[in-house]
């Protein structure tokens, strides 16, 4: 194995193995502490996920050692702490806590913290964070309910979450080309810097910054810091790059689209879904509380459908009902609520042979893949950028074994993503 991963999340963990895979390299997804580290032996990179964004640092810390230790003793060679391309963290971590520790791991006295990903619209200027056009603090991320974002200085950031001296490489240096960055690793040395924001704008931002760091330890970042890794792997002849697959195979069996997300992209989805035609079902926090839906009554309306058409079950709501269903319910409840309902609809949906599924939103991926006991996932193509169909080759629930599912993060896909995903996967 040349790259091991631990991703703080489980779609991000996907958006990573896609971004390797996409490089050339046979990579698979972990979901959680991998137990049997000889089995990762034969793929050039092994993504774990864990659900470690907004527990405490301490528990974050202690499962991304055991994961990172895991993948050494499997024989990784490169280390990626993966997390999200909006730094979803607070002042109390879990970003700064845990590279601190992955760098303790190995021996580290200075990686880099890249969470630029231009093709989503995710730049990094001398240090401040944009998404799309906004500056991190005034995009929708300053509202996000567990890690408000509300100061886009990513420098800042950090350093409120670790004792490691934060830097900057500013733009003008990336633009200047791996040497040029190169020397300025070693100016941070010298100046005491143990971790180091790097500005990115472009792709070809993240490919210098990818050669640059060819011999460190440790990486920390989103996925765009991995597009250029491959390629120095590659260039040393560790190993020959695959062709990235641009279709895959599925079993026979039906569809249906699981979207607990309520951000603006996966309601827009929706939307174009319901407009295009696919049947749908909205699922509501109260309605499942007072038991007035439940969800067997749920899976029997989707198996009443046509068998010809992927089925949409769907809880994401405009802001006003979210808040709403949270002032009844509880914030947490609701959430709850809504979560177990799905992973329980997944369950049913699965027993009786659906064998394709998207469901949208990491913490309701978190509780369908939970549910469906998938415990490793095989990286096929890419949906969208971000978003790749996925196989599941281990799984504790029998007829999860070998279905295609695509882990949507709530942010990530183009309008037509639930209409148009079906496209690239053949009938095996
Ligand atoms: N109608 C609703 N009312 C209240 N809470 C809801 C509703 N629909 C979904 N939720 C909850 O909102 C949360 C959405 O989180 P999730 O991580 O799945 O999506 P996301 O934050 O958009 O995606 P990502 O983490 O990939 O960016 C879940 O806990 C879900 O159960
Ligand atoms: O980096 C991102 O934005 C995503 O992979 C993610 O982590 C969403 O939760």
């Amino acid at each position: 194995m040349l790259i091991g991963a631990v991703a703080d999340d489980l779609t991000g963990a996907t958006d990573l193995a896609l971004m390797l895979t996409s490089g050339g390299m046979r990579t698979i997804q972990v979901m959680g502490i991998p137990e049997d580290p000889a089995v990762l032996t034969e793929y050039d990179a092994v993504v774990v996920a864990l659900k470690s964004r907004t527990i405490p640092a301490t528990e974050a810390v202690e499962g991304s050692l055991a994961s990172a230790r895991a993948l050494r003793q499997a024989g990784s060679r490169q280390l990626i702490f993966k997390y999200c391309s909006t730094f979803d963290s607070t002042d109390e971590g879990n970003i700064g806590p845990v590279a601190a520790a992955l760098a303790g791991l190995t021996g580290t006295d200075l990686t880099i913290a890249c969470p630029a990903f231009p093709t989503n619209g995710r730049t990094i200027y001398m240090g401040n964070l944009f998404v799309g056009e906004l500056p991190l603090a005034e995009s929708p991320m300053r509202d996000h309910p567990l890690t408000p974002m509300r100061d886009s200085n990513l420098v800042r950031v950090l350093q409120r979450q670790t004792q490691m001296k934060v830097g900057l490489v500013p733009f003008h240096v990336v633009a200047r080309g791996p040497d040029a960055i190169r020397s300025a690793f070693d100016d941070a040395r010298d100046r005491g810097d143990g971790i180091l924001i790097v500005d990115a704008i472009t792709d070809e931002n993240l490919r210098d910054i990818g050669a640059a760091v060819s011999d460190f330890e440790l990486i920390t970042g989103g996925s765009g810091i991995a597009l250029g890794l491959a390629a120095n792997f590659a260039a040393t002849g560790d190993f020959t790059p695959a062709e990235p697959p641009d279709r895959m195979t599925a079993l026979p069996g039906r569809a249906a689209i699981l979207a607990g997300s309520c951000s603006q992209a996966t309601r827009g989805q929706v939307k174009a879904a319901v407009d295009g035609g696919i049947p749908a079902y909205q699922i509501d926090p109260r309605a499942l509380a007072d038991g007035s839906q439940s969800a067997d009554g749920v899976v029997e309306w989707a198996i009443a459908q046509p068998a010809a058409d992927p089925v949409l079950i769907y809880s994401s709501d405009d802001p006003d009902a979210v808040a709403a269903a949270q002032a009844a319910l509880g914030r947490e409840a609701a959430g709850q609520a809504v979560e177990r309902a799905l992973a329980e609809i997944a369950r049913g949906l699965v027993a009786t042979g659906f064998k394709r599924m998207i469901v949208a939103g990491g913490e309701t991926s978190g509780a369908v893949v939970g549910a469906l006991g998938v415990t490793v996932l095989e990286i096929g193509p890419q949906i969208d950028p971000g978003v790749p169909w996925t196989r599941a080759v281990g799984a504790s629930n029998e007829a999860a074994d070998g279905m295609v599912l695509a882990l949507k993060s709530g942010n990530f896909g183009s309008n037509d993503f639930f209409n148009k995903a079906w496209n690239i996967l053949t009938e095996s």
